[in-house]
C-alpha cells in the first residue's frame, strides 16, 4: 500500500495514460503558475529618459522617474499584482551610515509616489537595507570591521517608516540583522501604519548568485569583504526554519527564501512546517543564467522560463519576485 492505494503494477498501472492527451493532463496538474504569482522587480535611477541597460542581465533595464509610469504600465496591464522598487543612489549620496536612506525625497520614496499616483491599486513593495546607501556597499553600519546589529536596526526602522510615509504597502527588509522585523513593526505600529505590511526576506543566503544585482545598482564595486556576518551559510538549512520561527514571532506578515532555484529544498521544508505565506526571489544570478542561455540560443525562451517559475509553485511558494514578470505574465495570457 502506498498513500491508502493498492500499489498497482504494470500493466494496471501505466503512468501514461493521465499524459495520453492536452486535456488528461490538464485535468491531473498539481500545481499551476497565475499572474497573481508574479511579483517583478524593477530598478529606478536618476536623471531624464533614462533607460539604461544592466549588461549582466540581458532584456533588464535601469528607468528614470520620467519614464517610470511608462516602464511600470505593461505590468499593470497583464495584471501583475505587485512590483518591488529598488533605487540606484548616486556615489556622491552615499556614506557610511546610509543616511540617504532616509532622506523622505529619496528615489525610492519619489519611484513610490509617482507610481501610486499612476497605479495606486498596483502594490508597491520597498526594500529595506543600507547597502545601496552606504559607501562600503553593506546593509548596516561598521564599527571596526564588524556590522552593528542593534545599531542598524535603530536606521532600519526609520528606513521603513521612512517609505510607509511615502505610500509603500510592503516594506521588505533585506538586511538580514536579528530582531528587524519586531522593530520594525513596533515602528509603523506607533507611526499609524499598522496596515503596512511586511515581507521579511528570511531565509537570505550568502550567495554568488546576487552578482548582477549589485551591477546594476553599481554596489558591487563598492563592496568591502563579504556578507557572510549576517546573510546564512548555503550548507545549511534547519537554521532557515529557526529564521522563520523568529521572523513569524517578530509579526512578519510574509517570508521569502533567496536566492530562489538553489534553495527549493529550504521552501519545501517551511512549507511543511509552517503556514506563513511563503515567498522567493529568482535572484539576479539565476535570471543572468537563464536569460544568457535563452539569448545564445542554447535553450528556450518560453520553456524555460515556465518551468523554472512552475519549480517555485511545486516547492510551496504563494508567489515568485522574478525578472521574468512580465515575459511569464505575457506567455499566461497566451496559454489561456
Ligand atoms: N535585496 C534585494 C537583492 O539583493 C536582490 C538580489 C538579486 O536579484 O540578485
Ligand atoms: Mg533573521
Amino acid at each position: 500500500m502506498i498513500g491508502g492505494m493498492t500499489n498497482a503494477s504494470f500493466p494496471l498501472f501505466r503512468p501514461r495514460r493521465n499524459r495520453h492527451d492536452a486535456f488528461t493532463r490538464r485535468l491531473v496538474q498539481e500545481n499551476r503558475l497565475h499572474v497573481d504569482d508574479l511579483i517583478w522587480p524593477i530598478f529606478v535611477c536618476e536623471g531624464e529618459n533614462q533607460r539604461q541597460k544592466v549588461s549582466s542581465m540581458p532584456g533588464v533595464e535601469r528607468v528614470s522617474l520620467d519614464n517610470l509610469v511608462e516602464h511600470v504600465r505593461p505590468a499593470v496591464e497583464l495584471g501583475i499584482l505587485a512590483v518591488a522598487i529598488f533605487p540606484i543612489t548616486p556615489v556622491e549620496l552615499r556614506d557610511a551610515t546610509g543616511t540617504e536612506a532616509l532622506n523622505p525625497d529619496n528615489l525610492m520614496c519619489r519611484a513610490s509616489r509617482v507610481i501610486k499616483e499612476a497605479f495606486p491599486e498596483l502594490g508597491v513593495i520597498g526594500d529595506v537595507a543600507l547597502d545601496p546607501y552606504t559607501d562600503h556597499g553593506h546593509d548596516g553600519v561598521i564599527k571596526d570591521g564588524r556590522i552593528l546589529n542593534d545599531e542598524s536596526v535603530e536606521i532600519l526602522r526609520q528606513q521603513a517608516l521612512n517609505q510607509a510615509r511615502a505610500g509603500n504597502d510592503i516594506i521588505a527588509p533585506s538586511d538580514m540583522m536579528d530582531g528587524r522585523v519586531q522593530a520594525i513593526r513596533e515602528t509603523l505600529d506607533a507611526n499609524g501604519f499598522e496596515t503596512v505590511r511586511i515581507m521579511a526576506y528570511t531565509a537570505k543566503y550568502a550567495s554568488a548568485f546576487y552578482g548582477p544585482f549589485r551591477d546594476a545598482l553599481g554596489s558591487g564595486g563598492l563592496l568591502t569583504g563579504d556578507k557572510k556576518t549576517y546573510q546564512m551559510d548555503p550548507a545549511n538549512s534547519d537554521e532557515a526554519l529557526r529564521e522563520v520561527e523568529q521572523d513569524i514571532r517578530e509579526g512578519a506578515d510574509m517570508i521569502m527564501v533567496k536566492p530562489g532555484m538553489p534553495y527549493l529544498d529550504i521552501i519545501r521544508r517551511i512549507r511543511d512546517r509552517f503556514s506563513v505565506p511563503t515567498f522567493a526571489y529568482q535572484v539576479s544570478g539565476e535570471y543572468a543564467m537563464l536569460a544568457g542561455a535563452i539569448q545564445n540560443g542554447w535553450l528556450d525562451r518560453d520553456r524555460t522560463i515556465m518551468e523554472s517559475l512552475i519549480a517555485f509553485k511545486r516547492a510551496g511558494c504563494n508567489g515568485i519576485l522574478t525578472y521574468f514578470a512580465i515575459d511569464a505574465a505575457r506567455l499566461l495570457k497566451e496559454e489561456r
